[in-house]
C-alpha cells in the first residue's frame, strides 16, 4: 500500500511512485478501442460478463443524449508480479487522446498529462501516418514510448518484419517491442506489468499550491461542464474554490473524482493523480484544454507551461437554404459551442446567399462534423461556401488587415500576404514516391526531408500551404496512391506567398460567395472554372449576361450567357386559360426561388451547384 509517514495521515492521496499515467498512440484501426476494452476488462474495473452488453449501451444513451462517448481517462488498479513474486498494488490511468490532426493541441495536452506512451501498431499492416505524427508529439513531450505490435494472432501478420521497422524507427532493439493481441488478451497483462515497470512515476512538489492541468473539457446535459484534470503540484480538495490562471475566473468545486470506469465522487486529487471535476460551468469555453487550475485562495502564480486558445485555421460561411431558418441555425451553432471551445462564428450576410454566419473551424474533419451535426441532429438544410483559410494582409502603409473572408480582401495598395503553412508526414510504400512528390510540387509544397522506414515504407516531410491540402488534397493523394498513403499534418507559421483575390461578376456586379484568394499562377484556372461553370448553371435571361472573373480590376476571363425572352405560354397554343394560368403560376414559384445579383436572377440550385464538390469541394474524408 502506498508508504505514507505514520504522523502525517493522509489515506485518500495515492503515493505518486505507484501511480503510472499513459496513453496509447494509435493509427486508425490499429486497435485502440480494442486493447482499451481488453486492458479494463483485465485489471477487473469492467467485468467480463458486462463488457459488450454494458459497453455498448451506455454508448448509445450517451450519443442520444449528445454528450461525450468515452471516458477520457480510465483510473485501472494492477499489482505487477515483481521477480521475487511479491506484488505490489498501483493505479494506472489510463488517458485517452483524440485521434486526429485537426485536434493536435488537443493530443499533445493529452500527451502532456502521461509519463509513457503504448506506441500500438499493427502487425499486417506496419506504421503509417497517424503513428509517426503522435509519435513525434510524444517526443516532444519527453514520454517514454513502449513499442507494441497488435494483432499478432493474424494469419497475415508479419511481426517480425514490422518489429524489425518499429525498432528502427524509435532507436530500440526488435527484441523490445512487444507482441500482442487485443482481441484474444494474449499479451496484454506482460504489456501492462511493463507500463508499471517502464514508465516513469509523475513527479511534483506536494506542499505547493495546487496546479492542475486540463487536458479535456467536455459538455454534459445533465451536469455541465466535466473537466478532466492531471494535477501536477499540491492538491485540490472537494469543495474548494478554484481558479482558471488564463482568465482568473472563480468557480466553486462541485465534486471531484475518478472514472473507474463509472465516475466515483473522491474527497480530493493528489500529486500526480488524474480525474475530472464539475463546476456548474455551462460552456466548455470556461474550462479550457491546456489551462492550469489553482486554488482561488494563496493559489500558484505561474501557470504550467504551454496554454493556447483554440485558433480556428479554416473559415467557411453557412447560410440557410431556406431564409427562415437563420434563427434556427444561430441557436444550432450556440448549442455546438457549449461543447467545442474551437468553434467560432459571427454573423454574416451575402448578396448571393442571404444571411448566413461565417463559421471558424480547427480543420477541415472539425468543418465536416459540425456541418453534419447542423444538418443531422439539428435538421437543417446548409449551404456552405468552399473553405478558406485566415490569411493576414499587410498593405503598403503597414496597416494590417485578417481576412477569413476573401471577399473582404482589402482594396488598395497591398504589400504582403501571409498565408498558413503546415507540416505534413507522408508514408508510402516506396513505389508512390514520384506520385507523392509530382502531387506536393503542383500544391506549392517545399520537401523538408525523406527517410526509408523499410526498404519498402517511405516517409515524406513536407512543408505545404494549408489552403492547397483543404480541398481535395487527401483524395488526389489516395487515388494517386491507390489507398496506400497515409497523411497526417500540423500547422507551423505562415509564409508570405504571391497570392490574389479572384472575383466572378455578373453582369458587372461581384458575386460575393465565388470571391476566392488564390495564388497567382491559379488565378486564370480558378476564373476559367467558375465562369464555365456559372454560364452553364445561369438560365438565360431577358438581356446578355456576361460572366466575367476579374484580378482587381483586370479581367482574365469571360463567358456569355445569351438574351432570351422566355415565354412560358408558348408551348400553349389554343385558348385554355385554366392551363395558361397555371403554367404562369409555376413560373412565379420558380421566382421565388431566384436570388437577384444586380440585374440577373440565378436559381438557388445554381449557387449550390457551383459550390459543391466537382472542383474539389469540402469532401476531403480522412
Ligand atoms: N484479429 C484481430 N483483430 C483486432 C485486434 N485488435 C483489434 N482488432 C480489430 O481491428 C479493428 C479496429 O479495432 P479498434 O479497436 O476499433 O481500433 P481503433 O484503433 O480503436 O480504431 P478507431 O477507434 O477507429 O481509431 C476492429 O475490427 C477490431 O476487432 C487483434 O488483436 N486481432
Amino acid at each position: 500500500m502506498p508508504a505514507t509517514p505514520s504522523n502525517v495521515p493522509e489515506p485518500r492521496r495515492t503515493d505518486p511512485a505507484l501511480i503510472r499515467n499513459f496513453c496509447i498512440i494509435a493509427h486508425i484501426d490499429h486497435g485502440k478501442s480494442t486493447l482499451a476494452d481488453r486492458m479494463l476488462q483485465l485489471t477487473g474495473i469492467v467485468e467480463e460478463r458486462q463488457m459488450r452488453a454494458q459497453y455498448l449501451d451506455r454508448m448509445d444513451i450517451e450519443r442520444e443524449r449528445g454528450i461525450t462517448i468515452k471516458s477520457q481517462a480510465v483510473r485501472m488498479p494492477w499489482s505487477p508480479t515483481s521477480e521475487d513474486g511479491t506484488a505490489t498494488p498501483h493505479i494506472l490511468n489510463m488517458i485517452d487522446t483524440p485521434g486526429h490532426v485537426d485536434f493536435t493541441y488537443e493530443v499533445s495536452r493529452s500527451l502532456a498529462a502521461c509519463e509513457g506512451c503504448i506506441l500500438l501498431v499493427d502487425a499486417a499492416q506496419g506504421i503509417e501516418a497517424q503513428t509517426l505524427a503522435n509519435l513525434y508529439l510524444a517526443m516532444e513531450n519527453d514520454l517514454t514510448i513502449i513499442p507494441v505490435l497488435n494483432k499478432i494472432d493474424l494469419p497475415a501478420a508479419q511481426p517480425d518484419k514490422f518489429a524489425a521497422e518499429l525498432a528502427h524507427l524509435i532507436g530500440c532493439e526488435p527484441e523490445d517491442v512487444l507482441r500482442v493481441s487485443a482481441k484474444t488478451g494474449e499479451g496484454v497483462g506482460e504489456l501492462l506489468d511493463e507500463v508499471v515497470r517502464l514508465v516513469p512515476a509523475p513527479v511534483g512538489v506536494k506542499d505547493a499550491p495546487a496546479r492542475a492541468m486540463i487536458f479535456d473539457s467536455v459538455y454534459d446535459a445533465y451536469r455541465g461542464v466535466v473537466t478532466y484534470v492531471k494535477v501536477v503540484d499540491g492538491e485540490l480538495g472537494r469543495r474548494e474554490r478554484i481558479r482558471m490562471m488564463s482568465t482568473n475566473a472563480a468557480h466553486e468545486l462541485l465534486e471531484i473524482g475518478t472514472n473507474s470506469p463509472e465516475m466515483t465522487a473522491a474527497d480530493g486529487l493528489g500529486v500526480g493523480e488524474v480525474g475530472y471535476l464539475i463546476t456548474g460551468v455551462k460552456d466548455v469555453r470556461q474550462s479550457k484544454v491546456g489551462d492550469t487550475i489553482t486554488q482561488f485562495h494563496k493559489g500558484a502564480t505561474e501557470a504550467l507551461p504551454g496554454y493556447k486558445d483554440p485558433k480556428p485555421m479554416v473559415f467557411s460561411g453557412l447560410y440557410p437554404l431556406d431564409g427562415s431558418d437563420y434563427p434556427e441555425l444561430r441557436d444550432a451553432l450556440d448549442k455546438l459551442q457549449l461543447n467545442d471551445a474551437a468553434l467560432v462564428y459571427e454573423p454574416e450576410t451575402s448578396a448571393a446567399l442571404g444571411f448566413g454566419f461565417r463559421v471558424g473551424f480547427l480543420g477541415l474533419l472539425h468543418l465536416e462534423v459540425i456541418r453534419e451535426r447542423l444538418e443531422r441532429e439539428f435538421g437543417l438544410d446548409l449551404i456552405a461556401t468552399a473553405p478558406n483559410v485566415v490569411y493576414r494582409v499587410v498593405m503598403e502603409d503597414r496597416t494590417e488587415h485578417t481576412v477569413t473572408n476573401p471577399s473582404e480582401f482589402p482594396t488598395g495598395k497591398v504589400d504582403e500576404v501571409h498565408e498558413p503553412v503546415v507540416r505534413a508526414t507522408l508514408l508510402a510504400p516506396s513505389e508512390f514516391i514520384g506520385a507523392i512528390m509530382e502531387l506536393c510540387q503542383t500544391r506549392r509544397g517545399n520537401l523538408q526531408g525523406m527517410d526509408y522506414l523499410s526498404e519498402d515504407r517511405v516517409e515524406l516531410r513536407y512543408t505545404l500551404p494549408l489552403a492547397e491540402i483543404v480541398f481535395d488534397f487527401f483524395d488526389a493523394l489516395k487515388s494517386k496512391t491507390r489507398g496506400y498513403a497515409s497523411l497526417d499534418y500540423e500547422p507551423t507559421g505562415e509564409q508570405s506567398a504571391d497570392l490574389v483575390k479572384v472575383d466572378i461578376l455578373l453582369h458587372g456586379d461581384k458575386v460575393d460567395a465565388f470571391s476566392a484568394i488564390v495564388h497567382k499562377d491559379k488565378a486564370y484556372a480558378y476564373g476559367v472554372r467558375m465562369a464555365g461553370k456559372l454560364r452553364e448553371l445561369i438560365p438565360r435571361q431577358q438581356f446578355e449576361v456576361p460572366i466575367q472573373a476579374a484580378v482587381g480590376s483586370r479581367i482574365i476571363a469571360r463567358e456569355t450567357v445569351r438574351a432570351i425572352r422566355k415565354d412560358v405560354l408558348a408551348k400553349c397554343y389554343g385558348g385554355d386559360i385554366s392551363r395558361k394560368r397555371k403554367l404562369l403560376e409555376k413560373q412565379k414559384e420558380g421566382k421565388k426561388r431566384m436570388k437577384v445579383v444586380g440585374r440577373v436572377e440565378v436559381p438557388q440550385e445554381a449557387f449550390i451547384a457551383a459550390l459543391s464538390s466537382d472542383d474539389g469541394g469540402e469532401k476531403s474524408k480522412k
